[in-house]
């Protein structure tokens, strides 16, 4: 008989799907990815395919099974972990959606939101959710389904509808529709969960016009969620771990003391402060959010949201068409005139956390004759170091006891994600944030987490304090840029800024 020792993550991303395999020490087995369709169907939206969100989940973990040639009894059990806010609404006797996903990144409810704020909700929502009205939540865009889509709020009225994030379609596509559940974690980005209760909020619900018939049950990150229907991969595999995915880059960069930091270099940016299990108000435009929940205990980060970090480099290869591929940039910026002092601020869909203002749109500064192809790779690569600075810098003033040269439990920056791959950027992070940066040998954080999660709770790893153990640095980037030479760049950094953000 087959001894299930593996763990199979599955890591929905907002481009893509992953699914990989790892064995009981961690090591990656087998992995698989597929790419899927971005769907803008107005300025300002994004939609993805509920189909195919689940036909990329279910093919990539088949071929990572078959690359790791084992079959469903060997896996003991499965994480998942997700895009998170993207808003799902289905027919709990189909299946079916009722409509396509609305992407974290849609815009189109800015305007219920701007009304929400001038109304005088925004109080109430920071202080039962900890995030700020806006439509990168998912509360607006659940009700933007129920108004939109013929009968669908009497539907949702008489409880034939479900709603879910990411995490929770695909829990109730991999049980055969047997559980509606999500995460905590996952839930903390509803607008709608009251992160210090751990509930739903009725007042909340009410605000946005939302049917608690819709939503799923709450649980911890690691806990039996349920079992996949055995004819998807020829046996069942408990589901035993679920967390949106900056959570668990989160978990699977070991942040589990408070005062640590992990950022996570993707298509955007995202930084978590992990604050302990008292949430922190932020006075500096961040989110308080839920980093996990463990055995019914809340731990909470400090998150700060930035939309465009990788893109950045996307737009310079799709946009301008300056580079074949991304990593040709660390090598241009290297050889920048660095007598050019050129800034870009990536605001292509607004401005993220601490400023957020969707109104905002991108500008570059600084530009001579001589500016070509190495000052603007620069300047996109600086774009996302002076970012994350804003975003560290609010941390620190919403808890100093994660700044530098204070008495600090630690005072490192852990970094993950595709961009984390780029040397010279993890260097001028360093230099800019007068911090060390340091990234781990195993990039894969995100799976990595979710894979912990399940794991943990089917008994084949240790508890966080042992698991910190096993986290291993590949490189650590040690800040060496001169003081005068680092406050006159973020001078001209926090100028150009001002000039762009809409009200200027
Ligand atoms: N060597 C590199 N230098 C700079 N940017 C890079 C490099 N390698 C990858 N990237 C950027 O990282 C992003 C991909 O990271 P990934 O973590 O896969 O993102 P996501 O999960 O959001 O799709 C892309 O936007 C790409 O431009
Ligand atoms: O799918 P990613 O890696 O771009 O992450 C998206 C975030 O979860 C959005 O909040």
């Amino acid at each position: 008989m087959t001894v299930a020792r593996h763990i199979l993550a599955i890591d929905q991303g907002t481009t893509s799907s992953r699914a990989l395999i790892f064995d009981s020490k961690l090591e990656v087995v087998a992995s698989a990815q597929r790419e899927f369709a971005q769907h803008f169907p107005a300025s300002g939206w994004v939609e993805h395919e509920p189909e195919d969100i689940w036909e990329g989940v279910l093919s990539t973990c088949r071929e990572a099974l078959r690359k790791a040639g084992l079959d469903a009894a060997a896996i003991a059990a499965i994480g998942i972990t997700n895009q998170r806010e993207t808003t799902l609404v289905w027919d709990r006797r189909t299946g079916r959606a009722i409509h396509r996903a609305i992407v974290w990144q849609d815009r189109r409810t800015a305007g219920t939101c701007a009304d929400l704020v001038a109304a005088g909700h925004e109080a109430l929502v920071a202080a039962r959710t900890g995030l700020r009205i806006d439509p990168y939540f998912s509360a607006t865009k659940i009700a933007w389904l129920l108004d939109n889509v013929p009968g669908a709020r009497r539907r949702a009225e008489a409880g034939e509808l479900a709603f879910g994030t990411v995490d929770s379609f695909l829990l109730w596509r991999l049980t055969g529709g047997a559980v509606h559940a999500t995460d905590a974690t996952n839930a903390s980005r509803s607008m709608i969960f009251d992160i210090h209760r751990g509930v739903w909020d009725d007042d909340l619900l009410a605000l946005f016009g939302i049917p608690a018939a819709l939503l799923p049950e709450v649980r911890d990150c690691a806990t039996l969620f349920g079992e996949t229907a055995p004819d998807l991969f020829g046996a069942a595999i408990p589901v035993r771990g679920i967390a949106g995915d900056q959570q668990a880059a989160t978990i699977g960069q070991a942040c589990f003391s408070p005062g640590m930091v992990k950022s996570t270099y993707g298509t955007g940016c995202f930084a978590l402060l992990n604050t302990g299990e008292t949430p922190v108000a932020s006075k500096h435009r961040l989110l308080s959010t839920i980093a996990y929940q463990l055995n019914r205990r809340r731990s909470y980060a400090l998150e700060g949201s930035i939309f465009i970090a990788g893109a950045a480099v996307q737009w310079l290869r799709d946009g301008l068409g300056i580079i074949k591929d991304a990593s040709e940039t660390g090598p241009l910026a290297r050889a920048a005139d660095p007598a050019q002092d050129v800034y870009l601020v990536p605001a292509f869909v607004g401005l993220g956390a601490p400023h957020w203002d969707a109104q905002a749109r991108g500008a570059i500064f600084g530009l001579t004759r001589g500016s070509g192809p190495r000052e603007f790779a620069k300047a996109a690569l600086e774009s996302v170091c002076y970012q994350t600075l804003d975003l560290i810098e609010a941390m620190h003033a919403d808890w100093p006891e994660a700044g530098p040269g204070s008495k600090a439990v630690r005072s490192v920056l852990r970094v993950d994600g595709g961009m984390a791959a780029s040397d010279w950027t993890m260097q001028r992070l360093a230099d800019l944030l007068d911090l060390p940066v340091d990234r781990p040998s195993l990039r894969e954080t995100t799976a990595l987490g979710a894979a912990y999660l399940a794991g943990l709770d089917a008994g084949l790893l240790p508890e966080p304090d042992r698991f910190a153990d096993l986290w291993r640095l590949e490189r650590r980037f040690t800040p060496g840029m001169a003081p005068s030479e680092r406050s006159r760049k973020i001078d001209g950094w926090r100028d150009s800024v001002r000039r762009t953000l809409s009200g200027a």
